[in-house]
């Protein structure tokens, strides 16, 4: 599955919905076991959530868009196929988030490539579903700091704090996470999905009994006036880098 949606694949809540509806779509279709996913844009994997779905919106549209972030995320995280990352590019906050949903990381190694959840350098914080999947992929303590500091790990430091399985050449980034897929597939589908379910249950499970709860948080949250300042000064840095 390669994301395109230029120029940085973020995610919109329409490339969100699209993304769901490809999601589903490959789920219910019984020949396929097991996805890559990958993105079309040139050194970037994905600029995390769409910052103009949360800024200068009406609570509504957040609060729709927000639904949208959870139901992505609850797809990937609980897919019964084999969910591959095939990272080839920047992943950034919400992209991370994609990213750590899969079963396994492969990053290409170029030091531009860098992943982590960077919220708190927005001025934002990480919700606690990204918080505790991180938590489950780094440990608690690695965690801690990475989140506090809004962390973009490059590929070395990634591979070292286990935030991605395996670092690669840039062009051995599809070949690696297909070879990765037929191990898995190696595996009887029943026997991993029982066991993927029984690992991830309980950290999907803590959304799930509260997802309205959520929504009006992030609802509330983002619609503070200094929150909205906050992004306005982070889309005016995007703005000015450009020069
Ligand atoms: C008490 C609390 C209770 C409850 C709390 C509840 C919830 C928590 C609240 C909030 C959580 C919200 C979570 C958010 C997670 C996220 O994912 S936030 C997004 C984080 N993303 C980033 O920081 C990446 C920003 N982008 C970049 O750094 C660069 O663009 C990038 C390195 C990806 C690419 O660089 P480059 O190739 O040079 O491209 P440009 O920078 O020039 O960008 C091209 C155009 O794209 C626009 N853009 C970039 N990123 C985004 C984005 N994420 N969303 C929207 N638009 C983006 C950029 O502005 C350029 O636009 P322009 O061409 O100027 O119009």
């Amino acid at each position: 599955m390669k994301m395109r949606n230029p120029p940085v694949n973020s995610l919109s809540l329409e490339f969100l919905t699209e993304l769901l509806i490809s999601l589903e779509k490959l789920e219910n279709d019984k020949t396929f076991r097991g996805i890559i996913i990958t993105s079309d844009c040139p050194g970037i994997f994905s600029a995390g959530l769409d910052l103009l779905e949360m800024y200068g919106r009406d609570p509504a549209h957040c609060a729709e868009y927000w639904k949208a972030v959870q139901e992505l995320w609850l797809r990937v995280y609980l897919s019964n196929l084999v969910v591959i990352g095939a990272i080839n590019g920047i992943s950034p906050a919400g992209g991370c988030l994609l990213s750590l949903s899969c079963d396994y990381r492969v990053l290409a190694n170029n030091p531009k490539y860098a992943i982590g959840l960077n919220e708190t350098l927005l001025g934002i914080i990480a919700p606690f579903w990204f918080k505790d999947v991180l938590v489950n992929t780094i440990g608690h303590r690695a965690a801690e700091r990475a989140l506090q500091l809004g962390f973009l790990f490059p590929p070395s430091d990634a591979l070292q704090v286990g935030i991605v399985d395996q670092v690669v050449p840039e062009d051995q980034v599809q070949s690696t996470a297909r070879s990765v897929m037929a191990q898995w597939l190696a595996i009887p589908d029943h026997a991993r999905q029982l066991t993927k379910n029984l690992v991830r249950k309980p950290t999907a499970d803590r959304l799930l009994q509260q997802r309205d709860a959520d929504i009006q948080n992030f609802v509330r949250f983002i619609s503070r006036d200094s929150i909205q300042k906050s992004l306005h000064v982070y889309l005016e840095k995007l703005k000015q880098k450009k020069g």
